[in-house]
């Protein structure tokens, strides 16, 4: 029995399979494995699969896939994981690292204890804000308080791209009618050709929120990092919040702060390694060159 070694990590409860490929090649593509790893019951388990590869512009490359084996350009929350694993696992002994990722090479600070990262800073660069780039239908850029009607209800959306799409709606309570029911239905809304990623937030001060998630291909989580930092943005855009603000996530807290001076969100939050183990391939799993 074959078997592919893997590494279980989570920022702030939003957690993933992480392989590391400086040492094993993958079994299959990362497409058809997502949703095996990902699998709560009969895989691993988590909200997708995250590869660490080694890069040739940066100390490493993240590629992010999510449970139904869609890509995606950016992962927050992965990209801090990544960068503990590079650092407690020597790929890359330094506390700040380059990390090369589907929205660009960015630079990320480990605040260390000893041998281990216990958070990270992510300078996730400047938010985009071009309907057609991020991308929606909607024709004003930026996509602050669009109309979105799903069914009989209308919503008041403020979209932002992190390098992947985020549709953010400030609501009094983020009940699960709002995130199970909606959310999915947003998610696939042919206003949003590629997908998107759908925030509520509710508001609890200029500099402090609350968020649910439901995320693109990997419906909710507990916590979306490039989701938090689309916020951060929308808030400023609309008036309601501060540069600097606290998100509560389901999973934990993440800072945001998107910074006047150079345009970048900065994302601060804990990146934690859960445990490391070995996956019994799939006998009848298609191999790469099958799929060829
Ligand atoms: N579902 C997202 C990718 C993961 C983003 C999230 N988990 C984060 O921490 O940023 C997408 O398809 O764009």
């Amino acid at each position: 029995m074959s078997q592919m070694r893997f590494t279980k990590m989570h920022g702030a409860g939003n957690d993933y399979v992480y392989v590391n490929l400086f040492e094993q090649s993958l079994p299959a593509t990362p497409e058809r494995l997502a949703p095996l790893v990902s699998d709560r019951h009969f895989g691993i388990g988590g909200d997708g699969l995250i590869l660490i590869t080694p890069s040739e512009v940066a100390d490493a490359r993240m590629r992010m896939f999510n449970a139904d084996g869609s890509e995606a350009e950016m992962c927050g929350n992965g990209l801090r994981c990544v960068a503990k694993y590079v650092y407690d696992h020597g790929i890359a002994k330094k506390d700040k690292l380059d990390l090369e990722t589907g929205a660009g090479v960015l630079s990320v600070a480990l605040e260390t204890d000893g041998n281990v990262a216990k958070r990270v800073t992510v300078n996730m660069g400047e938010p985009i804000l071009d309907a057609a780039k991020i991308p929606t239908s909607f024709g004003a850029t930026p996509v602050v308080n669009e109309k979105l009607t799903i069914g009989d209800r209308e919503f008041e959306v403020t979209c932002v791209s992190m390098g992947n799409p985020h549709c953010v709606i400030f609501v009094d309570k983020a009940d699960d009618d709002l995130v199970l029911k909606i959310g999915p239905q947003i998610e696939k809304a042919t206003q949003f050709p590629a997908r998107v990623n759908v925030e509520f937030i509710e508001i609890i001060s200029r500099t402090e929120v609350r968020q649910r998630t439901w995320e693109r291909g990997s419906g909710e989580t507990l916590a979306c990092g490039t989701g938090a930092s689309a916020v951060c943005v929308a808030g400023v855009l609309t008036g309601k919040l501060d540069r600097k603000i606290l998100n509560h996530l389901l999973g934990g807290d993440l800072e945001l702060h998107w910074n006047e001076a150079d345009n970048h969100v900065y994302m601060t939050g804990p990146a934690e390694e859960v445990f490391s183990g070995a996956w019994n391939i799939p006998q009848d799993l298609p191999k790469i060159t099958d799929l060829a």
